[in-house]
Order: C-alpha cells, then sequence, then structure tokens
C-alpha cells in the first residue's frame, strides 16, 4: 500500500515535469519539481535523513546571524507558545536552508521531527532535499505552504511546513521563518493561517532587526498598503537605509542610498512629523498625492535609566556570579549563602523552581564556582527527548549496539562530564528505567555504556533541576525515593519572579541589557511591577528584548509590552503578590506614600490609585 503510494507520487511529479495532464504544471510546486528534476538531478524517491552540520558547525554558521538571532528568538518563542499543541515545530534557518533554532512541540509530535531529524542544523535546501518549505522559500525568495504530496520526496509527504524568507536591513535574503506540522491529514486549508501567521512573525522580525540596526537614525514608517515599509534617514533627511518593502515600494537601490538621496525626492512629511514625532502623520509621494498615513520615530540618542547598584554587602570573588544572580532576594541570599559553607563539596545540588526562574543559569554559576570550574559542563534537559534518546545520549554506547546507532559508538554525556559537572534539568521527568541505571552510576562511580563489555569509571559532579515536587512524587512511586535522597545533597529553591522580592532590580537590570537605549514610561514600569510573569526571568527577558526593538523615541509604552493575559487565579496571585509588595514598601517607610512610590518606582499618583484598587488601609 504504502509502495503504491510512493509510486503515485512519483508519477505525478515526472508527470509534471514532462507537461502532461493531470498535473497543475504552472503551479509553484510544479514549476519546483521540475527544478528539481532537470536542474539539481534529484531523485523523488530516494529516502534519507537530511545533512547535518555538528555542533561545532552549527555554532560556526550562526555566529555571523548572531545578532538577528536575537532580535528574532522572542518571536520565535511566541510562535512556538502559540502553535505547540497544535503540534508545529518552529525553525529559524540561514539563508541557505540550515536551521539554527527549533522549537519543538509538545509529547508525541516531537518525537516526529526528533526521528526525521526536523531540528538545528539539519539542511532543506531545494538542491538536496527537493521541493519543501524551508528550501523552496529561499529558493524562490517568497512565502510558500508546501503540503503533504507537494514534497517533491515522497519520505516528507507526512508533514506540512509553511515558510516566509527573512530580509535583513538592507533587503538582502538573511534566512526563513519555517513552521512544519506533522499533520498532513488535516488538509491544506487547516494550515493557511499557519502560514499567514508565520509571514506576520517574520516581517515584526525584520522590522525589530532594522529598528536595531538603524537606532541612531529617524525611521519613517510607509502606509500599511505598502506592507508598513521603514526608511531610515539623518537629521539632513538623507535617506541612510531601507527595508526591503519600502526598497520596492519607492524604487529605491543601494545607489541612491548610498549617494544618500534626499528624502523628498522620495515623500513629503510636513514638519510636524519632526517636531512630534511617534504619532501617525500623513505622508505624501514626492509629487505631492496623499499617500496614507505613516509614521515617524526619531533616532536614540542617550540612554536615560539608571540601575540599580548591586547590594552592598556582596563580598566578591569566586562566588561573584551566584551573587549576582540571587541580587537582593533573602530566599536567594540564604541559598547562596549556604552553597558557600559547603564550598567545593562535590554535593549533589538539586534546584527547585518554575520554568523560566533560572535554573540553568544558576546550575552553571555552581560549576563556575567550584573548583571544576574550567572543565566539562554539560547538560541534558530530560523532558526534551524521548526515553530511548536520553539513553543512548546519557550513558553511551559501543559501536553497533543497535540499529541506527553511530558506526564509531557514542561515549554518553556522563563520561563527558566526567572531571567536571552534569547539569540534568527537568530530572522529573526523567523515566523509572533510566532513574535506576542513574542511580547505579552515582552509587558505583561508573557507567555502562549500551553493548559494553567493562564499565567506565567516572567523577561527577550532578546538580539537578526541577519543576515538579520530587518528594510528593517520591511518595507516589513515579519518582524512586532513593534517587531522590541521593540528589539533594542541598536543595536549592529558586522564587518564581513574582515571588522575588527584589522584583523591581531584576526588572531594571534586565530592561538594561535587553533594551538598552529605552527608557521606560511610568505605565509600562506600572504593568511591568504588577504582572505575574508565568515564564519568570525568560518571559521578562523576551518581553523587554521585544519592547527594546518595537518602543519608539526610545520610550517603552504600555503599547510595546505584550503581556499575555493570565487566568483567573493567577490574577488573583498577582493582586495578592502586588499587595504584598506594596504593604511592604509602605511599612518600610513609616506608610510614607512618597517615600514607598520611589521604592516601588512608581509615581505617587499611580501608587495611591493601587492603593485605593487594593483596598490597602494606609492608616492600618
Ligand atoms: N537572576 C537572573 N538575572 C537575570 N536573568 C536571569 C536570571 N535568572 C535567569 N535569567 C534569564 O532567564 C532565562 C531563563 O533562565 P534559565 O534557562 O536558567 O531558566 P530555567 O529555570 O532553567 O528554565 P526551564 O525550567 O524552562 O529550563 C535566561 O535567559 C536567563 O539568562
Amino acid at each position: 500500500m504504502a509502495n503504491l503510494a510512493a509510486s503515485n507520487h512519483v508519477a505525478r511529479v515526472l508527470s509534471a515535469a514532462n507537461h502532461l495532464a493531470g498535473v497543475d504544471t504552472e503551479s509553484r510546486i510544479a514549476t519546483s519539481w521540475r527544478r528539481c528534476l532537470v536542474n539539481h538531478k534529484l531523485d523523488p524517491a530516494r529516502r534519507g535523513p537530511p545533512q547535518t552540520l555538528t555542533e561545532a558547525e552549527v555554532r560556526h554558521v550562526a555566529e555571523p546571524m548572531e545578532e538577528l538571532i536575537r532580535v528574532a528568538l522572542p518571536e520565535l518563542e511566541d510562535l512556538a507558545l502559540v502553535l505547540r499543541d497544535a503540534g508545529y515545530c518552529v525553525n529559524l534557518a540561514d539563508p541557505n536552508a540550515t536551521m539554527l533554532v527549533s522549537r519543538l512541540p509538545e509529547g508525541d509530535y516531537a518525537r516526529m521531527f526528533l526521528e526525521w531529524k526536523i531540528y538545528t542544523g539539519s539542511n532543506f535546501a531545494e538542491t538536496f532535499e527537493g521541493t519543501n518549505g524551508l528550501g523552496t522559500a529561499l529558493a524562490e525568495q517568497r512565502p510558500i505552504l508546501v503540503h503533504g504530496d507537494e514534497h517533491f520526496r515522497e519520505q516528507w509527504s507526512m508533514f506540512t511546513c509553511a515558510v516566509s524568507p527573512l530580509f535583513d536591513h538592507t533587503g538582502q535574503l538573511a534566512g526563513a521563518v519555517n513552521i512544519s506540522s506533522c499533520r498532513s491529514d488535516l488538509g491544506r486549508g487547516a494550515h493557511e493561517l499557519a502560514l499567514a501567521v508565520t509571514t506576520q512573525a517574520t516581517r515584526r522580525i525584520e522590522h525589530a532587526f532594522f529598528r536595531r540596526h538603524y537606532r541612531a537614525s529617524w525611521i519613517a514608517t510607509l502606509p500599511a498598503s505598502e506592507s508598513g515599509g521603514l526608511i531610515a534617514y539623518d537629521d539632513d533627511r538623507r535617506v541612510v537605509g531601507a527595508c526591503r518593502n519600502a526598497r520596492s515600494a519607492l524604487g529605491l537601490t543601494d545607489a541612491m542610498i548610498s549617494d544618500g538621496i534626499d528624502l523628498s525626492h522620495l515623500i513629503q512629511l510636513d514638519d510636524s512629523a519632526t517636531r512630534a514625532p511617534e504619532g501617525s502623520v500623513a505622508l505624501r509621494r514626492a509629487d505631492g498625492t496623499p499617500w496614507g498615513s505613516g509614521r515617524v520615530a526619531p533616532p536614540l540618542r542617550a540612554r536615560s535609566r539608571s540601575v540599580p547598584a548591586p547590594a552592598r554587602d556582596q563580598p566578591a570573588g569566586q562566588f561573584n556570579g551566584l551573587h549576582r544572580l540571587a541580587g537582593r532576594d533573602p530566599v536567594l541570599v540564604r541559598g547562596v549563602k549556604r552553597l558557600m559553607t559547603v564550598g567545593n563539596l562535590d554535593l549533589p545540588i538539586l534546584l527547585h523552581g518554575e520554568t523560566g526562574a533560572g535554573k540553568d543559569v544558576f546550575a552553571r554559576a555552581i560549576h563556575a564556582a567550584s573548583n571544576r570550574a574550567g572543565r566539562n559542563y554539560v547538560a541534558l534537559n530530560c523532558a526534551a527527548m524521548p526515553e530511548s534518546l536520553i539513553d543512548a545520549e546519557l550513558f553511551g554506547y559501543e559501536a553497533g549496539a543497535f540499529t541506527g546507532a553511530r558506526r564509531e559508538g557514542s561515549k554518553g554525556l556522563i563520561v563527558q562530564a566526567s572531571g567536571g559537572t552534569l547539569f540534568l534539568d527537568e530530572i522529573g521527568d526523567m523515566p523509572l528505567a533510566l532513574q535506576t541505571r542513574l542511580l547505579r552510576v552515582l552509587e558505583n562511580r561508573e557507567v555502562w555504556p549500551l553493548g559494553a563489555l567493562k564499565p567506565v569509571p567516572v567523577d561527577i559532579r550532578l546538580i539537578s533541576a526541577t519543576h515538579r515536587d520530587l518528594a510528593r512524587m517520591a511518595e507516589a512511586g513515579s519518582f524512586r525515593s532513593d534517587l531522590y535522597y541521593r540528589l539533594r545533597g542541598m536543595e536549592i529553591r529558586l522564587p518564581a519572579l513574582r515571588e522575588r522580592a527584589d522584583k523591581t532590580d531584576v526588572i531594571a537590570l534586565i530592561a538594561d541589557e535587553e533594551a538598552p537605549n529605552c527608557r521606560i514610561a511610568p505605565g509600562a514600569w506600572a504593568q511591568l511591577v504588577a504582572y505575574p510573569f508565568p515564564g519568570n526571568m525568560r518571559q521578562l527577558r523576551h518581553v523587554l528584548r521585544l519592547a527594546g526593538c518595537t518602543a519608539e523615541g526610545g520610550v517603552i509604552t504600555e503599547a510595546d509590552l505584550d503581556l499575555p493575559a493570565v487566568g483567573a487565579r493567577t490574577a488573583q496571585d498577582q493582586a495578592s503578590t502586588e499587595r504584598t509588595v506594596i504593604v511592604d514598601a509602605l511599612r518600610a517607610h513609616g506608610g510614607r506614600v512618597r517615600d514607598a512610590a520611589r521604592t516601588l518606582k512608581l509615581s505617587r499618583a499611580t501608587l495611591y490609585r493601587r492603593i485605593k484598587l487594593l483596598k490597602i488601609d494606609l492608616d492600618g
């Protein structure tokens, strides 16, 4: 049955190539099929995984794209969050169709992408893989949806990919955003919305990148009818840059830009656009005819927000990184003090905290502060992989131990970490069978790679982390209690961002890192302080990074904060957290609203409004 489908598919591809009836031979798909057969000499029946780069090669390829990746990440994370439950994976690729960033969906869907190597490092160039979303969108430099058997190779026909190419601030092809689903059974129509969502997210990344690059220039946004193209110009109104859409709307060339063409030869802006920037302005074409409304943003010229000084009682030295992470939060400061007392004992550490609370960065800081610093630090997320893969990744295997194993075998992460630190993230998700094997490694200080005839001695410091209640899991039998006690030589709880007593310091510090040239308007500041941040530091970083890119005139306003609504219970938590923060500040200042407002970095009026809303009794 499967063979019949495959040969039917191959016959269709060949018909299209030979312009036979029964196939829309003029469609983009058929044109691409012909390219694959005639130009690239590919075989639609060939099966096999895509070419995949090693981790070091990926790092090398990603290096020149670092800034673009940094700007794109918040959008990619948001896309992944929105599409995760629908089973889509999200990727950012370079112009040669190598995936550089991948966000997998939940559960079984993730397994499909892992099995088919649709992940970081894989290459889907049309010249190798034939017609596919990523390769074809890049070859044609146009967004495309490639659904099921529209793929050139029959083996990809269970996937549907929506892809939008990404252009840099000079209008050059810089990569592509890809989303793939293994639900081709849903029909093409079901995926069309995904293409629109991907295209919009890609435009936002391009705009954020453009604004970042030209942050020292004026930036005019063309009307929505021109897809909101962007033009950057200097104080003398000479054009210094334009995005791809603006270039095509205005017929702008590189030569015109490097000659510093006068803006008035392209569009007319009245003087009010310069006097009162940031609002919408009426635009006219160069010949004076009205051209709808656009926007003008002035250059970002100065940093204007101060960063709180670190707590004065923090000692210098090897624990500096840990102290910086702990800030002025008493729970964390206490945790770091306890860590210092055990110093370099190779005690296993268990970190407990919600997602994004900083378990990974804390684990790295512990390693950096230990006498193992400078040796290997190896991390594995136990929730991101199916059991069979964790087994092979962690414990290693001998050459030819199982079908699909690497020819030369694999040392495994435990052996790689020997002499240094092994960080096991989401340890609560480790399957029971593997818990038993891990326990044996910790007890015997040796590991048996699959298929090995003798064990390999190892010397690791283990740091593990979880957001789950391991004690309860141990009681319920879903986590081995003997392993639990072995892991928690010392347990450190990382408070959620909303619980941190120094929440405002953390916001200010992260704002300074993520949006260094921006000031936060009071309304936006109040929102940030009040928001419960279920995604903790990670979410705060993303929100501020994005806000820093979209903020016009160097001021982050409420409109720049993309803070998703939180559920009713969380809203209640938020109110109670906010209440506690305000009451604490008032207490610390003997009830003086003015001083409490200064500490909370709120205006007095805002603080009075919050006090009234939260029914805080000032006299009490
Ligand atoms: N104390 C901190 N100060 C500033 N940034 C922080 C701090 N802690 C964490 N972050 C940032 O928050 C993001 C998430 O951190 P991290 O990956 O360590 O969280 P996590 O708890 O391991 O998350 P998960 O459980 O989802 O893996 C990172 O970008 C990190 O740099």
